[in-house]
């Protein structure tokens, strides 16, 4: 089986600034990002996911792909083509950016391996992809690293004759990987703030960041009291897939691990992109440092 160390998501809010349209962060925060992430190739086998920030989050928005549309109409269909085309920019930026540092950084664009054939649902957006959605994706991107490239996924769109265009974000992706790979060391997200907070950080400045969360993996439960709160908002910028909501809950769902492998036992952690908690992350020292995920019966 193919094995890694790590699997890091690095946010949209950390590649771009959010605030804005197409408009990446300055270089003073990427080439200190893209350098720590090169430099850990020599020791470390990760794969890589970023997200789609304010390349692709506008699009989606002005598109409504959120929810899917069946019958597709020809604007939807438009709409979804720019989305795609602006994350796919973005991810052969952050992928340019990596071969110019000597590492052997290949594009996967994540919606056109994926199985849209699954069911819709009841509720008003579609269900997310189900594992076995990802049959193909996950063969195409084992077999890159097992021929040695890192794979670069990201944040995409995903087509289905059953509710048309719809997004995948990220944030599932690493859930999909995790369960598939079980990553040896955990999941690193890379945000830009200190981890998961009572609060919105940027709006409430005396925001107290939740330093570890422990989730019961029979039920999902976690001694993060604000999970259905609204103390987890998606904030100012525009986002399409619920911002850290829905970060909090994918890093439950790797916590929790498919519920089938009682042997599971993944890490996560939530941290700033470039801090010192970042380097201790990709160093593989999940432990302790910005919001820290684990199981419940879990050291
Ligand atoms: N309780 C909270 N704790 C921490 N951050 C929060 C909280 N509530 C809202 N936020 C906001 O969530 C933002 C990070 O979420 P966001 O979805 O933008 O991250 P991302 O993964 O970098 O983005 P993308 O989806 O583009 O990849 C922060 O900038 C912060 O303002
Ligand atoms: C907006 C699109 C196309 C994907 C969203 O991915 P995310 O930024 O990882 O949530």
């Amino acid at each position: 089986m193919t094995s890694i160390d790590l699997i890091i998501k690095i946010g949209g809010s950390v590649l771009t600034d959010k605030t804005s349209y197409e408009t990446l962060s300055p270089r003073s925060l990427l080439d200190p990002l893209f350098d720590s992430i090169s430099n850990l190739h020599a020791t470390t086998r990760f794969l890589l996911i970023h997200g789609a920030g304010s390349f692709g989050h506008p699009h989606a928005h002005a598109a409504g792909l959120s929810i899917g549309f069946t019958p597709p109409s020809p604007k939807h269909v438009l709409g979804a083509a720019k989305t795609r085309h602006a994350v796919a920019t973005l991810n052969r930026m952050v992928v340019g950016e990596l071969i110019d540092r000597g590492i052997p950084a290949v594009s996967v664009n994540p919606g056109s391996l994926l199985d849209g054939n699954w069911s819709r649902g009841e509720g008003t957006k579609p269900d997310p992809p189900p594992q076995t959605a990802y049959t193909a994706l996950l063969r195409h991107v084992t077999a890159l690293i097992d021929a040695g490239y890192i794979p670069v996924l990201h944040g995409d769109v995903v087509s289905s004759p059953l509710f048309g265009s719809m997004i995948l974000s990220g944030d599932d992706l690493i859930v999909a990987f995790a369960y598939a790979l079980k990553p040896r060391r955990g999941c690193v997200f890379l945000t830009d703030v200190d981890g998961i907070f009572d609060r919105d950080p940027k709006v409430f400045a005396n925001a107290e960041l939740l330093r570890t969360i422990h989730v019961n993996r029979k039920t999902g439960s976690s001694n993060c009291n604000c999970v259905t709160s609204e103390s987890i908002t998606v904030g100012s910028a525009v986002d399409v897939t619920g911002g850290m909501s829905k970060k909090l809950a994918s890093a439950i769902a790797v916590v929790r691990g498919p519920l089938e492998d009682v042997q599971w036992n993944c890490r996560v952690v939530l941290v700033k992109a470039g801090s010192d908690d970042a380097s201790k992350a990709l160093a593989g020292d999940l432990l302790n440092i910005g919001t820290t995920m684990l199981g419940d019966d879990q050291a």
